[in-house]
């Protein structure tokens, strides 16, 4: 795909220091709003996925994923002490000097490494966000001068965490299946043997006018689905639904999965991927990590078969690279799914 040329920006971390808002930073006038109700994620318990309350927690799954397209999973097998570390990488990461992260400054019209929006046009808002993307699987992919190596434990870390992201993802997407009762891999199946898995590191510093800047612009994820650790204390994500904001709970030692586009092409539109953004507040940083788990570039994805039926006929076309349509459509700003749908008027 042709790009155009972008600027790069400084970091936002540094604009906050400075207490200024550019006006590229500001996306609406004082309309955000960053306090609405409270959005009650169903919560799935995965210890449980091999209990006899087996189906419970299914059922659980299944209605989350369809009504606002994310749960909470809890006990998923990680320690709080291990995701303390991981939220303590993340933290220490954008704590050091800005020199030392600029070693791992993405390069022009890249995404992996650290840095934040492309700037595309003179028209864009920007969010008030820096970032750290890594590509992580399939393994020979990596590009080992994005991993920091400070703090000293960032790769050791990482590393271990992102081999419980693939295990999880995989349990994940064949509950996911099974509760739909259909085969257990056909989500799975989909994603092929060299399915991407890329990691973003959010940091989202203080801001001065939470009322008219986003952390993140409203957007669905293009992934098959998303796996996000989010700050300890303090809230920030919101889901929309029913054309109303809610916002998302922090449960500290929870994971939020969220479908993705892909998986609402694969599922035939049972499962939602749910338009989400992210607020700011003036008081405290907040940090997050999400773990995007991709399908394969090279492998076409489509609406399972079992899926498809009288009262659901096929939504969707057969796509390959999605993230190359997504894209696209977004830079034209449209809504990604749309170009996905074989008419417009499905839901
Ligand atoms: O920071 C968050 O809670 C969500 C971030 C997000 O939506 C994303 O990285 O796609
Ligand atoms: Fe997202």
């Amino acid at each position: 795909m042709a790009e155009t040329q972008e600027t790069v920006s400084k970091s936002v971390q540094e604009l906050a220091n400075t207490n200024q808002v550019p006006e590229k930073y500001i996306y609406a006038q004082g309309s955000i709003n960053t306090y609405p109700l409270l959005f009650d994620v169903p919560q799935v318990d995965l210890s449980l996925l091999t209990s006899p309350n087996r189906q419970q927690q299914l059922n659980k799954l299944q209605s989350g994923l369809k009504s606002c397209g994310c749960i909470q999973v809890i006990n998923h097998g990680m320690e709080d002490s291990f995701l303390d570390k991981v939220r303590e990488i993340s933290k220490k990461f954008f704590a050091l000097p800005t020199e030392e992260k600029l070693k791992y400054a993405r390069t022009v019209n890249q995404i992996e490494g650290y840095g934040n929006d492309k700037v595309l046009t003179d028209k864009q808002r920007l969010d008030w966000s820096d970032r750290l993307c890594l590509n992580v699987f399939p393994e020979d992919i990596r590009e080992l001068r994005f991993w920091p190596q400070k703090p000293e434990c960032f790769r050791e870390v990482f590393e271990e965490y992102m081999k419980n992201m693939k295990l999880l993802s995989e349990s994940l997407l064949k509950a996911m299946a099974a509760s739909l009762n259909v085969e257990e891999n056909c989500f799975l199946d989909q994603c092929g043997e060299r399915g991407m898995t890329t990691a973003r590191f959010n940091f989202y510093p203080p801001c001065p006018r939470p009322d008219v800047v986003l952390g993140v612009k409203q957007h669905a994820d293009a992934s098959a689905i998303t796996i996000l650790l989010q700050d300890k204390e303090v809230e920030g994500l919101q889901v929309l639904k029913d054309d109303q904001w809610f916002r998302v709970p922090v449960v500290p030692y929870g994971l939020l999965i969220n479908v993705g586009d892909q998986v609402e092409v694969m599922s035939n539109g049972i499962f939602k991927s749910p338009v989400h953004r992210v607020v700011t507040n003036a008081e405290r940083e907040r940090n997050s990590l999400a773990v995007f788990i991709m399908p394969d570039v090279h492998v076409g994805i489509g609406p399972v078969e079992k899926l498809i039926n009288e009262e659901r006929p096929r939504g969707y076309k057969d796509i390959k690279n999605y993230v190359a349509l997504f894209f696209q459509s977004y830079q034209q700003g449209k809504i990604p799914i749309e170009a996905a749908k074989i008419s417009q008027e499905f839901h």
